[in-house]
């Protein structure tokens, strides 16, 4: 399976084989009644199998993406298919494969989870309920709630909730999984029981798609990543893809900065910034031995020289103009 290229704006650069995404949208655009662009051309490819992180600050479009996608909501324009069906033609077909989490399901506090889930169940009227019990436990199961199927919702930790919300989505067995957000509000230990319930779910083959403001949350569990900005899909690719195209930095430390600055722009470096005794600068196509060589021959004392790749974070700041919380 060939990866995808990054994208500058929005724009999936590599042609991949339709059937190979589990997503992919061309041009998905909402305009909002009130004038907003929620979300502006999204060109998604999610591979089937991957487990997609849709990173953007808060406000940014990953919700009403995640609407679009799932037909809850119509494009003003565009379109998209989810595992290889056109939407909303091939909804019938394929909605049933697919769990959503956007709005989590309203649980009855005084019920146990087992419970909540047949009342969820017994909701889905395409379903035997004859069956019920053995997709009950099999959802149980793969949450890691069969022990405490009997406790009432009141009595679950935050993390349980949440776990238990994914089994709601996980009665029938599916091929994607779209989860908005499914860590957010979570304590630590939550946060760590979701993560690794959504690692082990997509190590059985199913695909799935996060959203998050966390980058940390992608970097510990997604092989891939979109990043949404003002409505805009401004990178997607996997992570190394990601890493790799990241921009690197000549870093010098000098007693000369003004001197050592003004060689680094002869050379066509840019943006080129000085201070204390440490002038840095975009590489660019220049190669480091160029810029030392070229430092020496203008007699700058050279007491350090690194190249320093900018980390995703930094990269994301580029690319959003917005920091991400990094913790969690
Ligand atoms: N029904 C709506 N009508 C008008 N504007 C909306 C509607 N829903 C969302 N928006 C606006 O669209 C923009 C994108 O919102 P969205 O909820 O998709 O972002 P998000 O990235 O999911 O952020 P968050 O994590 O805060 O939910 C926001 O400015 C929001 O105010």
């Amino acid at each position: 399976m060939s990866s995808p290229a990054f994208a500058d704006h929005g724009t999936v650069q590599a042609v991949r084989d339709p059937a190979e995404l589990a997503i992919s949208s061309a041009g998905l655009t909402k305009r909002f009644r009130s004038g907003q662009v929620a979300v502006n051309a999204v060109d998604l490819a999610v591979p089937a199998g991957s487990v997609y992180g849709f990173l953007g600050p808060n406000g940014s479009g990953k919700t009403t993406t995640i609407r679009l996608l799932l037909g809850l909501i119509g494009p003003t324009s565009g379109s998209h298919e989810l595992l290889g069906e056109p939407m909303p033609g091939g909804s019938a077909r394929v909605l049933p494969r697919v769990g959503a989490l956007v709005e989590g399901p309203a649980f009855h506090p005084y019920l146990s989870g087992r419970a909540n889930l047949r009342r969820l169940d017994a909701a889905d009227r395409t379903v035997d309920p004859a069956t019920a019990r053995v997709r009950i436990d099999a959802a149980l199961d793969r949450v890691g709630l069969r022990a405490a199927a009997e406790k009432r919702y009141r009595h679950y930790s935050l993390g349980m909730r949440q776990r238990l919300a994914i089994a709601g989505a996980l009665l029938r067995p599916r091929d994607l999984l779209i989860l908005d957000e499914p860590t957010n509000g979570l304590d630590p230990q939550g946060t760590r029981e979701v993560r690794t319930l959504l690692g082990t779910l997509a190590a059985t083959g199913t695909t799935v798609v996060l959203s998050t403001h966390l980058l940390s949350e992608v970097e510990q569990i997604c092989t891939h990543v979109g990043v949404m900005h003002l409505g805009n899909l401004v990178a997607q690719g996997t992570l190394s893809e990601l890493r790799a195209r990241s921009a690197a930095r000549a870093e010098v430390e000098t007693p000369t900065p003004e001197r050592a600055a003004a060689t680094l722009r002869v050379l066509g470096l840019s943006d080129v910034s000085s201070a204390g005794g440490q002038v840095s600068a975009l590489l660019g196509d220049v190669e480091p031995e160029k810029v030392v060589a070229a430092l020496v021959h203008a007699d700058v004392p050279v007491r350090g020289f690194a190249v320093r790749r900018a980390g995703l974070e930094e990269m994301f700041v580029q690319l959003t103009g917005e920091g991400f919380d990094v913790s969690g």
